[in-house]
């Protein structure tokens, strides 16, 4: 490999629960959400430049290609933090969905903060990256490890779980994107019904695949489905089609299935595509990455 350059997968997330326990004095909500990661990905490549600065491109989606993109933020956060005097040219290649509720940016941003610490020798222990992480946004501790976890506070408080058992997701995006910020303002804390966490973390340390999928819930529906009809739509749709469980991930707009049989996912796929444009079968990757460095190395 060579030294000067660096290439990382950047996966996207989903929440299996998502609850929320009160709005905090700092602006933000208390969490307590479970998040896997699934095998749907973006590709970031770093190469180093001897000249101090940072250049950005992206193919695919609509991102933005200056100090806005979370993964520029991420390198500016270390340049800073660390007086780093090197640049870097970071290249995205996306295939997340943009403002999807999946944590595309934030896991660019997770990629970048392993990469550069690599590439311009920081040192860093992956929970040091990932406290780095939670300065650029509430997801970007929990991509930087990936697997399966607990998150609490407003998201950048990591507890490990044991990964779900293996099944095929079925992700469906209508043609909108959701303000996690809007949806959050939006949201009536003090009368909501909570979805059962501590049931959803031992459905899944228990290893049973009904109960996950009977134990799915997510608080922020109670905003977003309201605010954009086709979201609860392809809900339905997914649920007639023959999903074994159906949630929203995160702020929305995307909603996941559940399949244990790649049969059933492929024909919910050929069903829902005519209804919507955006639709990914992807499997749950669930596993954490064990060996921080290997994890950052193309292999
Ligand atoms: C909806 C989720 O994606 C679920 O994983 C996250 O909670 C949101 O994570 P994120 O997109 O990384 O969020 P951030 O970029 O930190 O915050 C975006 C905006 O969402 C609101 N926000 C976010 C997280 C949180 N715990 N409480 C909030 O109220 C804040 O208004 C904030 O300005
Ligand atoms: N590298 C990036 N990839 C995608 N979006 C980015 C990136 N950098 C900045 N953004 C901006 O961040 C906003 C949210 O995009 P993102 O795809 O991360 O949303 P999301 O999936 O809803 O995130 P989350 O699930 O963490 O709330 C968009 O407005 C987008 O323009």
């Amino acid at each position: 490999m060579n030294d000067k350059k660096i290439s990382i997968k950047a996966p996207a997330k989903i929440n299996l629960s998502l609850d929320v326990l009160g709005k905090r004095e700092d602006g933000y909500h208390e969490v307590k959400m479970i998040m896997t990661t699934v095998d749907l990905a973006d590709r970031v490549e770093l190469t180093l430049l001897e000249e101090n600065k940072i250049t950005i491109e992206s193919t695919g989606g609509f991102v933005p290609l200056d100090q806005r993109n979370l993964a520029y933020q991420a390198a500016m956060l270390l340049k800073e933090t660390f007086g780093v005097k090197k640049g870097v040219g970071i290249h995205i290649s996306k295939n997340i969905p943009v403002a999807a509720g999946l944590a595309g940016g934030s896991s660019d941003a997770a990629a970048t903060l392993k990469g550069l610490n690599e590439l311009w020798d920081l040192g860093l222990t992956i929970d040091e990256v990932a406290v780095l992480g939670a300065k650029i946004g509430s997801d970007v501790s929990f991509c930087v490890y990936g697997g399966t976890a607990i998150a609490t506070g407003r998201g950048e408080h990591i507890q490990h779980i044991k990964p779900p058992p293996p099944c095929w997701v079925l992700l469906a995006k209508p043609p909108i994107g959701v303000s996690t910020a809007e949806v959050y303002r939006k949201l009536n804390v003090q009368n909501i019904e909570h979805p059962d966490i501590d049931a959803m973390v031992q459905a899944i340390e228990g290893y049973d695949y009904e109960a996950i999928c009977r134990e799915l819930g997510n608080v922020l529906e109670t905003v977003t489905l309201p605010l954009y009809p086709e979201v609860k739509q392809i809900k339905d749709q997914m649920h007639r089609l023959g999903a074994d469980g159906v949630l929203m991930s995160g702020s929305g707009p995307t909603v996941f299935g559940l399949f244990q049989h790649e049969s059933r996912v492929n024909r919910v796929y050929n069903g829902l595509r005519g209804f919507c444009t955006e639709v990914y079968a992807v499997r749950l990757l669930g596993e954490g990455q064990e060996d921080f460095k290997d994890s950052i190395r193309e292999k």
